[in-house]
């Protein structure tokens, strides 16, 4: 065998299988292993890079963007529209279909690069939250970014990281791993090194393999990783799991949304054609002049707007230190109603200190703390800040321990054990949650001396048990102390975590943050309750609360949800406000009765045991510093866990939603309108209402004006209460309003036909002025839901409208117009257009307020 020294080429050392991939198999990785403890060299790293590409599942093609510019082309109605001005200039029409395919491209490019600009502000944010691993390499560990992993770099992993490639383990310590989205298996399984497994098993079936897409819930280990991006096993499960939540009700209303106007889209071109074919309109151009009434009634620009809303969103909650991973996921963050949180971190600081070590006695125990300082340094697992809290106080002398095991923590035990050896004997140390503990102990230390409880009888450790509710009352975390002697041996097992003797408490403060009182009664303000879910105690998380104000007609306990029905469960989830002791799995069945009851559920957490609900709630939101797991299950991350950038990012979420909600009222009130009229007078008239090119430049300068809708102020009512996706709304606005632009349109008709006596040209001049002007200053009207006098709009809303109308009004008089059809316009068309754009506005104004009112209803 041959060391892989050299970074292998595809013709030396890999073999091309026969999906056609390249795979580098496992007993080449040993050698390169045995010779080279020092891990890749960067230079090395950065060669097999190139050779085996990104560590992601799937590579992004080099000519994605191209693509998705093409895509936008791929538009049934833009291939009509397409092919019609090759028709055209084959008849010899050229200026026509000149004027087409300058605005199918101008449309497409502005379509393209605000959608590319915002995806990219996504994807910049999103990387500065990316997960990263340790890895050796040069000889040093060090913090990189997953997707530059190779094969070959050997990584570390310890509880609550989430396995960044396909690995094989080199070194393990007690090292479990959820794998249950690849294999289904819900429990943790054990993985260790196995030397002696045949160099070319498969990964798969050693049980020193470890997978991406699985995670490390406790233990810690080495392994060497033989296979990244999509030539891992689980690739494409992985590639799923890591892909964007399923469809938010925002998403789906947008999409029926879609639905409902393509219908409508498709029946008016029938309509057309017909009275076309009946009336004897020349067949080329009814054609045209359907397809290009179908373009002007298509919201073309949605998924843009909403991406670039959305983006512009994400940017102004990123100033606010809250980071968006999914741009979908604002929408839910401005319609959470409930949010969930833990407690540590939180409401209290998390910066965790040890105040004392007790014994039973009441008195400072150094052998308290000396027990408890070895637990907390011998175990492997995720430190947590208590963990961290008594590691941080002055080492006690334990050189004449060394570790033999350990039991890692988990949530449903609340405990963990270690095993040390002291001369010639073994001690297995326990700490944990006092209740959990005080089971396990058969017998208890007082000043020095053995009380043996008798458990048949039903006796309980009274003196313990009032000295950690006493504690907890007074919000002091506990964690109990216990041990027993045991013989030296090389394993043990859950099954020696019992007849231990409680010998004291640890006792630690966590002071309730400054700011959250106050926060929590601006989230109340803004209609979105607070829950807490923690696996504390009652009595610490009673205190905890009653200090910030958070009220609750009771407290529930985990113990009491394990005998609850689902239905009595959504009950009690609805009224009561806190929950301690509950589990991982108890946390999770609480949001998901909220979200039966039709609640949009935030789930904020930080640990192992939140990845669950962070996964379950509608937001799952985390912080930076927090485990892998939790960020990768998280959809938002704070930069700084504080419950006042929370309600910040929440009313930026609102704010988001409200300018989407903006362009969508607008596309069928007012456009809608215009579009039917349109049609309408199709019938009547003996020739085209408005050209096919007309429509075009209109429905483009009409967009153009929206472009800025992203950058709009939202009114602060608008903001002070959780939006929802609200179809009644959207339809009835198309319903009432609609035709009130209609009417405007008839009455520019009348006018024309009657008072101008208007030839073709001038009454398609008159018309598209005025559809232009009422189309886009109704924008003033529908963006806020009171008085357009007291809500201002964004600057560059304000001028991108002006600027329109303007294009619009001056657009005639240039040298342009015999191009594009028009002619000037007389003098006394100006003063009926004021006029009218004048009494068509308040005419909106007045059942727009109607509409408005009967919803809040
Ligand atoms: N490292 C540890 N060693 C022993 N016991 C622990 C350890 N970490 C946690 N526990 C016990 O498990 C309980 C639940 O853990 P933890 O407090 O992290 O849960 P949580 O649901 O995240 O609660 P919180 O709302 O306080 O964040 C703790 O109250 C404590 O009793
Ligand atoms: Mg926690």
């Amino acid at each position: 065998m041959k060391s892989l020294l050299q970074a292998p080429t595809t013709d030396e050392t890999n073999e091309q299988s026969s999906d056609g991939l390249l795979r580098l198999s496992i007993p080449q990785i040993f050698v390169r292993l045995e010779t080279d403890k020092d891990g890749l060299s960067s230079k090395e790293a950065a060669e097999r890079l190139r050779l085996y590409g990104p560590n992601e599942p799937v590579v992004a093609g080099k000519n994605a963007l191209a693509i998705q510019f093409l895509r936008l082309f791929l538009n049934p109605l833009v291939l009509i529209l397409l092919c019609a001005s090759v028709i055209s200039i084959v008849l010899g029409d050229r200026i026509d279909a000149i004027i087409i395919i300058v605005i199918v491209l101008l449309s497409n490019i502005l379509n393209f690069t605000q959608t590319f600009r915002s995806q990219r502000i996504v994807e910049n944010l999103r990387a500065e939250v990316a997960p990263t691993a340790t890895v050796l390499r040069d000889g040093r560990w060090q913090e990189i970014r997953r997707h530059v992993l190779v094969p070959g770099d050997i990584i570390q992993l310890h509880a609550g990281d989430l396995v960044p490639a396909d690995a094989r383990l080199i070194e393990a310590k007690d090292l479990h791993v959820q794998q249950a989205a690849l294999t289904g298996e819900s429990l943790p399984v054990e993985k260790q090194v196995d030397g002696d497994a045949a160099p070319t098993a498969n990964l798969v079936e050693i049980p020193g393999g470890i997978f991406l897409g699985t995670s490390i819930v406790s233990g810690s280990g080495q392994a060497i990783i033989v296979a990244t991006g999509p030539r891992t096993t689980f690739g494409d499960i992985a590639a799923h799991l890591v892909q964007r939540p399923p469809e938010t009700e925002f998403e789906r209303g947008i999409r029926r949304f879609g639905f409902l106007i393509m219908q409508t889209v498709f029946f008016l071109v029938i309509f057309i054609v017909l009275v076309g074919f009946i009336g004897k309109h020349p067949p080329f151009e009814t054609l045209l002049f359907a397809i290009a009434l179908a373009v002007g009634l298509t919201p073309e620009f949605l998924p843009m707007i909403t991406t670039v809303t959305l983006g512009q969103g994400a940017m102004r909650m990123a100033k606010h230190k809250v980071i968006v991973k999914h741009l979908e996921a604002i929408q839910n963050f401005g319609s959470i109603d409930v949010l969930c949180s833990d407690k540590t971190g939180t409401i209290t600081s998390g910066q965790t200190h040890l105040e004392s070590a007790l014994g039973l006695d009441q008195q400072p125990s150094p052998q308290v703390f000396l027990l408890g300082y070895l637990n907390s340094s011998c175990e492997t697992g995720f430190k947590s800040p208590l963990d961290e809290a008594i590691l941080s106080e002055p080492a006690p002398d334990i050189q004449a321990y060394h570790k033999l095991d350990e039991i890692p923590f988990d949530f449903e035990r609340r405990c963990l054990s270690v095993v040390v050896q002291h001369a010639d004997q073994a001690l297995l140390i326990t700490k944990g949650a006092p209740e959990s503990v005080l089971e396990l102990c058969a017998a208890y230390e007082l000043n020095g001396e053995q009380i043996v409880l008798d458990r048949s009888s039903g006796q309980e450790c009274d003196i313990a048990i009032n000295m950690y509710r006493h504690l907890s009352e007074q919000g002091y975390r506990t964690l109990a102390v216990a041990y027993r002697a045991l013989p030296v041996r090389s394993q043990y097992t859950l099954a020696d975590e019992q007849q231990l003797t409680l010998l004291g408490f640890l006792i630690f403060a966590d002071p309730v943050k400054d700011d959250v009182a106050q926060v929590l009664l601006d989230l109340k303000r803004d209609g979105v309750q607070v829950k807490i879910l923690s696996g504390d105690n009652e009595l610490v998380t009673q205190h905890v609360c009653e200090q910030v104000g958070l009220e609750s007609p009771r407290i529930v306990l985990g113990q009491e949800l394990e005998h609850m029905t689902d239905p009595a469960l959504a009950h009690v989830a609805e009224e009561v406000n806190i929950f301690a002791r509950v589990s991982p799995a108890q946390k999770n069945r609480i949001i998901y009765a909220l979200k039966l009851n039709k609640h949009v559920v935030g789930y904020m957490g930080d640990g192992i045991n939140d990845a669950p609900s962070l996964h379950t709630a509608d937001v799952g939101i985390s912080v930076a510093s927090a485990v892998d797991i939790a960020r990768d299950a998280a959809s938002i991350i704070l930069l700084e866990q504080s419950l006042q950038v929370l309600h910040q990012g929440i009313l930026e979420g609102r704010k988001a939603f409200g300018n989407v909600i903006k362009y969508l009222l607008m596309g069928t009130s007012s456009n809608f309108g215009n579009m039917f009229s349109m049609a309408g007078a199709y019938v009547f008239l003996p020739f085209l209402p408005m050209l096919a090119t007309q429509i075009l430049l209109n429905n483009f300068l009409y967009d153009c004006a929206q472009i800025t809708i992203p950058t709009d102020n939202v009114d602060d009512s608008y903001v002070k209460k959780p939006q929802h996706w609200d179809i009644g709304l959207i339809r009835n606005f198309m319903i009432f309003i609609g035709p009130i632009s209609s009417i405007f349109d008839f009455l520019t008709f009348f006018l024309m036909l009657q008072v101008f006596h208007a030839s073709a040209v001038l009454f398609h001049t008159g018309w598209f002025v005025e559809s232009l002007a009422t189309q886009t200053l109704v924008l003033f009207v529908i963006r806020t839901a009171g008085n357009p006098f007291r809500s201002r709009p964004s600057i560059p809303l304000l001028t991108t409208t002006i600027l329109i109308v303007l294009i619009g009004l001056v657009l005639p008089f240039t040298p342009l117009a015999g191009p594009l059809g028009f002619t000037p316009l007389p003098p006394l068309y100006f003063f009926f257009l004021w006029v009218m754009v004048a009494i068509y506005l308040f005419m909106v104004q007045l059942v727009k307020v109607q509409l408005m009112k009967r919803l809040a209803h």
